[in-house]
């Protein structure tokens, strides 16, 4: 199956999911340089409600965390979107050592971490399975995390429940009262342009906003991230193998696709 390691990495997905070469591929590095800040997203802010206590399940994908909402009451709307999109689920990206792991770079700069909000084109769309076909099914939240003396108190109740699913396929319940509010940046200045999921099937389906300005984690709490395991329990093998140190896809080419942005 796929993966992060040299010989099922990036590289060689497009063997088996060939959407993976194709022209609007994600991430992509963010050359400042070529932002455009035309009208069409002045005073058009990015809106989100997210209720402040529902329930999640946090699941080891065997790529990483994933938190499934259950997003009834969520909403993401303007910015570059047309419609209201819903929350389908959280994870995030990032890197064997801290100068690396984010997927979207900054002029060639990566952060140490990428936080990854997936939504899904309620309003147009009957499931999120039907959206992630759709040039405009999903609208992905992306934001850097770099590293910082504190810990992420709002991540803290995330990565209290990572113990609970070292190896791939585990799960567990919990219902605590996430302010998603405080897993994204004060500023609501962003870049965005048209892109896929950044990893297999690698469909292009994807309104991509990254927030320019990046939140912060602790390198205790991104170490807890790398003692995830890629591997089930089933899997006997040494205690230091199958971990999952890094989890990013390195940038894809732009292309001729336009790159905006809202906020200096
Ligand atoms: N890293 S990211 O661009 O945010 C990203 C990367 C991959 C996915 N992803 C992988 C499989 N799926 C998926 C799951 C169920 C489904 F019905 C359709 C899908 F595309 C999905 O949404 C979702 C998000
Ligand atoms: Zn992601």
């Amino acid at each position: 199956d796929w993966g992060y390691t040299d010989d099922n990495g990036p590289s060689t997905w497009a063997e088996k999911y060939p959407l993976a070469a194709g022209a609007r591929q994600s991430p992509v590095d963010i050359d400042t340089s070529k932002a455009t800040s035309d009208n069409s997203l002045v005073d058009r802010e990015i809106d989100w409600s997210y209720p402040s206590n529902c329930s999640y399940r946090i699941v080891n994908t065997g790529y990483g965390w994933r938190v499934d909402t259950y997003g009834d009451d969520t909403a993401l709307s303007g910015g570059p979107l047309s419609e209201v999109y819903k929350l389908e689920q959280f994870h995030c990206h990032w890197g064997a050592t801290n100068d690396e792991g984010s997927e979207h770079t900054v002029d060639g700069k990566s952060y140490a971490a990428e936080l990854h909000l997936v939504h899904w084109n309620s309003e147009k769309y009957s499931s999120f399975k039907e959206a992630a076909s759709q040039p405009d099914g999903l609208a992905v939240l992306g934001v850097f995390m770099e590293i910082g003396n504190a810990d992420n108190a709002e991540l803290e109740k995330i990565i209290s429940l990572i113990p609970k699913i070292i190896h791939k396929g585990q799960d567990s319940q919990a219902s605590f009262d996430l302010d998603f509010g405080s897993l994204l940046p004060e500023s609501k200045h962003y870049w965005t342009y048209l892109g896929s999921l950044t990893t297999p099937p690698c469909n292009e389906c994807v309104i991509w906003t990254v927030f320019k300005e990046p939140i912060t984690i602790s390198e205790r709490q991104l170490e807890v991230f790398r003692s995830l395991k890629s591997v089930g329990e089933e899997d006997a093998i040494e205690p230091e193998e199958g971990k999952l140190v890094k989890n990013y896809r390195p940038p894809l080419p732009l292309g001729n696709r336009v790159l905006r942005e809202c906020g200096p």
